[in-house]
């Protein structure tokens, strides 16, 4: 049994982005810059975005952070997200979810420029990788399970892929990205029937569901790859995936743990997205 170590692939892929960003720097004196936007005091929040920003650091990014009121106005967000658009020094934009309720977050998405979308969040990116058209942002945590079972050889072509989850931001981008690797995908939610015997048919499970311990070991094939995407923080305080790791562990081939897996990945592929939208608009930039 394999553990997919996504905390060290993570590390490797940063090593990879800083050295590519260490040659632009010295080829054109410039470096990618990813904003970050939060708003309100959510502890969780503050966690991943602090994380964000130190990994910017960490591959000689440069990047900015925005910490609104909660009860910002959502005309002053579409006005900070505006003046980031035009800011020559910005690649990446990135306004942390969820958002207060009086905000519309699909509005607040779709006001952030195509090219600065990092997060892959608009309706024209999520249509983009269902073209499979190479030319867009892949949304982070999809890109970054692709890249994990990739680097780990998870044979995906031809694949029986069963995806727990139907989010905008995992389950439908995810589901794209498999069909375009050639995988067979089954795409599972709370309404499906019979949803354990889906997944028992799997070589390869998903799990976006958001709730703790969700897949057991019944439900799952024996040399299964289980990638578990959950971050339900338990009472205790820790942090716990929807595969109920210990029994799973046991029948499957490879399984991502968390914390260590599916997470830190999620980072890495957002430096990634900002590195490539930098490195397109140099090129543009050229051109002209
Ligand atoms: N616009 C936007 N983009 C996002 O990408 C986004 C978001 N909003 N809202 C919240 C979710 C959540 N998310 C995570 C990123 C990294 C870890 C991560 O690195 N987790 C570590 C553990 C961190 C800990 O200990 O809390 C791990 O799994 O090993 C987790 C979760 C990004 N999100």
């Amino acid at each position: 049994m394999t553990i997919i170590d996504g905390k060290q692939t993570s590390l490797d892929i940063r090593d990879e982005i800083k050295k590519e960003i260490d040659d632009l720097r010295e080829g054109t004196g410039r470096v990618p810059g990813l904003a970050v936007v939060q708003v309100g005091e959510n502890p969780a929040s503050r966690v991943y975005v602090n994380s964000k920003v130190r990994t910017c650091e960490a591959v000689g990014m440069h990047s900015e952070k925005y910490l609104l009121a909660k009860d910002v106005s959502q005309d002053e967000l579409v006005e900070l997200i505006e003046k980031l658009n035009r800011d020559e020094k910005i690649n990446g934009i990135l306004v942390q979810l969820p958002l207060p309720k009086h905000i519309d977050e699909e509005l607040i998405t779709e006001t952030i420029s195509s090219e600065k979308d990092v997060d892959g969040f608009k309706a024209e990116n999520l249509g983009r990788i269902l073209m499979g058209e190479e030319d867009c942002f892949k949304s982070c945590t999809p890109y970054g399970i692709i890249e994990l079972l990739k680097r780990y050889n998870v044979e995906l072509s031809g694949a029986d892929a069963v995806v727990i989850g139907r989010s905008n931001i995992v389950g439908k981008p995810l589901a794209a990205l498999l069909i375009n690797e050639s995988a067979t995908v089954t795409v599972c939610h709370s309404r499906t029937k019979e949803l354990a015997e889906k997944v028992k048919q799997a070589d390869i499970v998903i799990a976006a569901v958001g709730i703790k311990g969700f897949v057991t070991a019944d439900m799952v094939k024996e040399g299964a790859v289980v990638i578990d995407v959950g971050i339900n923080r338990g009472e205790d305080g820790k942090l716990y995936g929807d595969v109920e790791f210990d029994g799973v562990s046991k029948k499957a081939k490879a399984i991502t743990p968390v914390p260590g897996g599916v997470g830190p990945m999620t980072i890495a592929m957002l430096m990634k997205n900002t590195l490539k939208s930098f490195k397109k608009y140099q090129n543009l930039d050229k051109k002209n």
